[in-house]
């Protein structure tokens, strides 16, 4: 499944993208799970689109060599060829088409400046920006037209100069007749000790004692440099040209509005000298991260996606993977330079991620739930609903529909559908009787309908999910108790039916913490069915699927399972403990 979605997010990629360089890609030669590493070949045919340009725009930009006239090889005319060539070979384009699209873009430059400056008054930041940047630095005075001459491609001739450099860069279970959920452990024993289960007496008897450990828990510049604010300028210029190719930079105002406002808050609390080195360094690290990558790499392997031009613009022999002596992927790659093709490796488009298939067993009934371990990312994505973090929001509070009962949302609805899939499909669900041979003792006071996990090979994997998604709710949520990894020797599904078991008698569960998830609906699946609290007067029935219900086992939560009336419920049923 994760390897068939893979192949559909690289299919799918293929199809959307097509408007940014990589026209109509081909998927060609793909080793599922074999590396790490996930290699795009773009071929060179250039058509300017938006993100053309805006790449173009980058690489240029990070040849200073054709713009900056204090260069030192500015005037080396082999020197800038070379850098020519790389540009256009870069965007796939021809160097007349590169010096013609930047004049062009140098054009739409100045009729956007002039548009700025007669809407003066209203002005956009950029022209607010410049404004400042001029009355603060009169010894650098520059005009807003020099970084456009700077870049200017055709002028070999000294121009006003910029000081533009290069950038630096226990127990109960059922307890009460026998806690439900007792492993037949020492538990158990020190339960027969105290009192004999008793069917007819429903009088709550803890069994275990929870043992509670408690875990014990640069120098500031005067001023921006001149070198800095050149960079600056020049970063201007470039989100001007920017504009001009109509490419609005994504943003989320409101988020970003109110991360900009508490930075602004905190820095107008700093003396001058801090607040510049501040934005210093906020800006380097702005910098950095607008810069993306794109790298021209000799060799790749496993992974290859091929722009479909390629395919009809070579014979099978040019695009051959053997030659003598050397692996069919240096072969391949090999044969491509040679063909003056050439290959990049980008960190700046998601095209999914390779996945480790190692242990993917087809014969599982749901094969990706037992990804948790290996294909983590994926497996989150795929089971854990995307408000689970929620609840730790320090301004919301979690429901709580009975005392000291929590109700918090945790997986998808994918999850519980999966979970039911793989216990119908094992089918193997427990008598009903006090009599079961799974338990250690033998013995279960209060029995349901159930399948272990460990019947379906899934105990370690719970366990995993307890310790990753549960218990940072219960350390939230039950202040001070602390117990990692969680232990939980019950872990189950039950299923109640009318003609089945439809009901849970009261008990304590063996537990310091009982959770349970809804894994199918109320009202939809099933009629009747719910959680009673019988301390509380208190009962939760109108259960979500993929909400958990997180209360004490003991003591206080004496409770039942209310009568399923009509179709099947579903819940999952841990005893954590301690
Ligand atoms: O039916 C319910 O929601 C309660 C289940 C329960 O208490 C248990 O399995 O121990
Ligand atoms: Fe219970």
């Amino acid at each position: 499944m994760f390897a068939a979605m893979l192949h559909l997010i690289f299919l799918v990629w293929t199809c959307l993208r097509t408007r940014c360089r990589c026209f109509g890609f081909a998927l060609l030669y793909f080793h599922y799970f074999q590396s790490n590493s996930v290699a795009i070949l773009i071929s060179i045919e250039m058509e300017w689109t938006e993100d053309s340009v805006l790449e173009f725009i980058e690489i240029y930009r990070g040849k200073e060599i054709l713009w900056n006239n204090k260069h030192p090889r500015y005037f080396n005319k082999i020197q800038k060829n070379d850098a020519w060539e790389d540009v256009a070979r870069s965007v796939g384009a021809t160097i007349d088409e590169c010096k013609k699209k930047i004049s062009a873009l140098q054009s739409a430059l100045r009729r956007e400046k002039s548009k700025i400056k007669k809407s003066m008054g209203t002005g956009t930041e950029l022209f607010i920006w410049l404004q400042i940047d001029k009355e603060t630095d009169e010894s650098n005075d520059v005009d807003d037209d020099t970084a456009l001459q700077d870049m200017n491609p055709d002028s070999e001739e000294p121009q006003k100069t910029n000081d533009i450099q290069e950038p630096d860069e226990t127990e109960e279970h059922h307890e009460i007749q026998k806690p439900h959920g007792t492993q037949q452990s020492h538990e158990t024993h020190e339960l027969r000790v105290t009192q004999e289960p008793n069917e007819s007496q429903q009088t709550p008897k803890t069994r275990i004692r929870v043992s509670n450990k408690e875990r014990k828990p640069p120098q500031m510049t005067h001023s921006i440099p001149n070198k800095k604010r050149a960079v600056e300028k020049l970063d201007a210029a470039f989100e001007i040209l920017t504009k001009a190719s109509n490419k609005e930079p994504p943003q989320d105002p409101s988020e970003c509005q109110i991360f900009g406002n508490l930075v602004a808050k905190k820095l107008s609390k700093y003396s001058n000298v801090a607040q510049t080195a501040v934005q210093e360094a906020i800006m380097n690290i702005l910098f950095a991260a607008d810069k993306g990558g794109l790298w021209n790499v000799p060799f790749i392997n496993n992974a290859y996606l091929i722009n479909s031009t390629l395919l009809k613009q070579y014979s099978k022999a040019q695009l051959t993977h053997n030659l003598p002596n050397i692996d069919s992927d240096m072969a391949f790659c090999r044969n491509l330079r040679e063909l003056n093709v050439f290959m990049y490796v980008s960190n700046r488009v998601d095209f999914g991620h390779l996945i480790n298939a190692d242990t993917y067993d087809v014969t599982r009934t749901e094969p990706d739930m037992y990804q948790i371990f290996e294909n983590e990312q994926d497996w989150e994505e795929a089971y854990i609903r995307p408000d689970y973090p929620e609840t730790f929001n320090p301004d919301k509070k979690p429901l709580q529909p009975c005392p000291d009962v929590y109700w918090l949302p945790i997986v998808t609805k994918k999850f519980c559908k999966s979970l039911i899939s793989m216990m119908e499909s094992f089918g193997k669900w427990s008598s009903g009787r006090n009599e079961d041979e799974r338990l250690q003792g033998g013995y279960e006071a209060v029995p349901t309908r159930d399948i272990h996990m460990n019947q379906v090979g899934w105990e370690r994997h719970w366990l995993h999910f307890l310790q990753k998604y549960v218990r940072p709710l219960q350390e939230y949520i039950f202040t001070g108790y602390f117990h990692d990894p969680p232990n939980s020797l019950m872990n189950f599904v039950v299923r109640y039916r009318p003609d089945e078991q439809p009901s849970l008698r009261p008990h304590h569960d063996s537990s310091t913490y009982t959770i349970n998830i809804a894994l199918n609906e109320a009202g939809k699946d099933y009629q009747g069915g719910g959680c009673r609290f019988i301390r509380y007067n208190c009962s939760v029935t109108d259960t979500q699927m993929g909400w958990m219900l997180m209360h004490p086992g003991r003591l206080t939560h004496y409770h039942e399972g209310l009568r399923v009336t009509n179709g099947t419920r579903y819940i999952m049923i841990s005893f954590v403990d301690p």
